[in-house]
């Protein structure tokens, strides 16, 4: 006898299913659970939940074909040491801004040493963003996102009303400047989050003076053009559970950031990977107490090209928690980037994306579901 098969449908009105298949008494049950009734279920939940030996088909994610599997990178990655960009040696300086233009231009990724921010604050940091995660449902719902541009955004996966394939991922976003905000609990997390939006607000003002430099600008060209007094910082802590079936998961798929430049630490377990030479690879063995700093898109565009935002995406494993602590820093709301006026010769390199307002560009990220450089080639002439 063919096995029946039994599909209980709860709600027909929302697209947003999964389906898991059970054996039950000779019958296959295809039991179609609606995500919404289960919407703020976030993946740490679910990582909990008992008997999660397989992952719901929501999070079912297969990787581009044509993509080989990730290496070890065959060349170190770029090192900068942060302090030698305020050395008395003029020398001293031109070589660091040198290594920093050629590490943005090659790479669009390096770590960021001597930086100035303690280690005690990035340990309490990370600590605080983990007992953030741990809060009850019940508490964390206060936070739980509305809009993309909400102060204080709680959630799960990239975009849940949007993605057709959830990752393997919760997340907190907090916009700590211009204006500070912070959740509420737990108990000290804001303090800790004022400090460290302003210590590393100072490393990104100090790369952002080289790299102006490095192009060729007046140092404070680009705090300048792109109003960064007022520039947007965005404060994101990460959390991937262990995930029964991690080769079929994604913490989070390929993208490129929105803003100039972003910053992240994480809790010692690697799972980060960058497209390098068009290959993707691990980044794992980073110098202690190092930031990974990568380009992203609002720089690209400000450069006219000569650097390119890099793509990276995150996986999950099956045995331990991964938390990373981003901090993504943009211009000014409302500063219109465009490639400056010094990189742009008619002849030889035309302007290659057009200009829009850096909230606009957010939006539109923000507000899709997150897949390579698209929104980026939205803008490119
Ligand atoms: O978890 C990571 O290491 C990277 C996270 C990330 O790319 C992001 O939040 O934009
Ligand atoms: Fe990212």
């Amino acid at each position: 006898m063919w096995p029946f098969l039994i599909h209980i449908l709860f709600d027909f009105d929302h697209d947003v299913a999964f389906s898991r298949v059970y054996k039950f008494a000779g019958f296959i049950v295809t039991t179609n659970f609606v995500f919404d009734q289960l919407k703020m279920k976030s993946v740490k939940a679910l990582a909990e939940s008992r008997d999660l030996n397989s992952i719901p088909s929501l999070y079912a994610y297969s990787t581009n074909a044509t993509d080989p599997p990730a290496s070890d990178p065959q060349d170190p990655i770029p090192t900068i040491d942060f302090s030698l960009l305020t050395s008395p040696d003029p020398d001293q300086r031109s070589q660091i801004i040198q290594e920093l233009d050629k590490a943005c231009k090659d790479w669009g990724f390096f770590q960021v040493i001597n930086h100035g921010v303690s280690e005690s604050l990035m340990k309490m940091v990370m600590e605080k963003v983990e007992e953030f995660f741990n809060l009850t449902d019940e508490e964390k719902k206060d936070f739980e996102e509305k809009d993309v541009l909400d102060p204080i955004r709680y959630g799960t996966s990239f975009n849940s009303k949007k993605d057709k394939v959830f990752c393997w991922r919760d997340f907190l976003k907090v916009i700590v400047h211009p204006e500070f905000h912070s959740p509420n609990k737990p108990l000290g997390f804001s303090e800790v989050l004022l400090e460290y939006s302003k210590r590393t607000r100072e490393v990104v003002r100090g790369l952002l003076s080289g790299i102006s430099t490095g192009l060729g600008l007046d140092q404070s060209y680009v705090e300048k053009s792109l109003k960064l007094d007022s520039g947007l910082q965005v404060f994101v802590g990460n959390l991937y559970p262990p995930c029964p079936q991690p080769e079929v998961a994604i913490g989070l798929p390929p993208h490129s950031d929105h803003g100039l430049l972003t910053l992240v630490i994480n809790n010692g377990v690697s799972g980060l990977q960058i497209k390098h030479d068009g290959k993707w690879i691990d980044v794992k063995d980073t110098l202690p107490n190092s930031f990974l700093v990568n380009t992203a898109d609002q720089l690209e565009v400000f450069s006219n090209g000569k650097y390119k935002s890099v793509e990276h995406r995150a996986v999950v494993n099956d045995t331990v928690t991964r938390i990373s602590v981003v901090v993504a820093n943009g211009p000014a709301l409302d500063a219109v980037v465009r490639p400056a006026d010094k990189l742009v010769d008619e002849e030889r390199w035309p302007a290659a994306y057009v200009p829009l307002k850096y909230k606009e560009y957010l939006e539109m990220q923000q507000g899709n579901q997150i897949e390579g450089k698209t929104c980026l080639d939205r803008i490119r002439v």
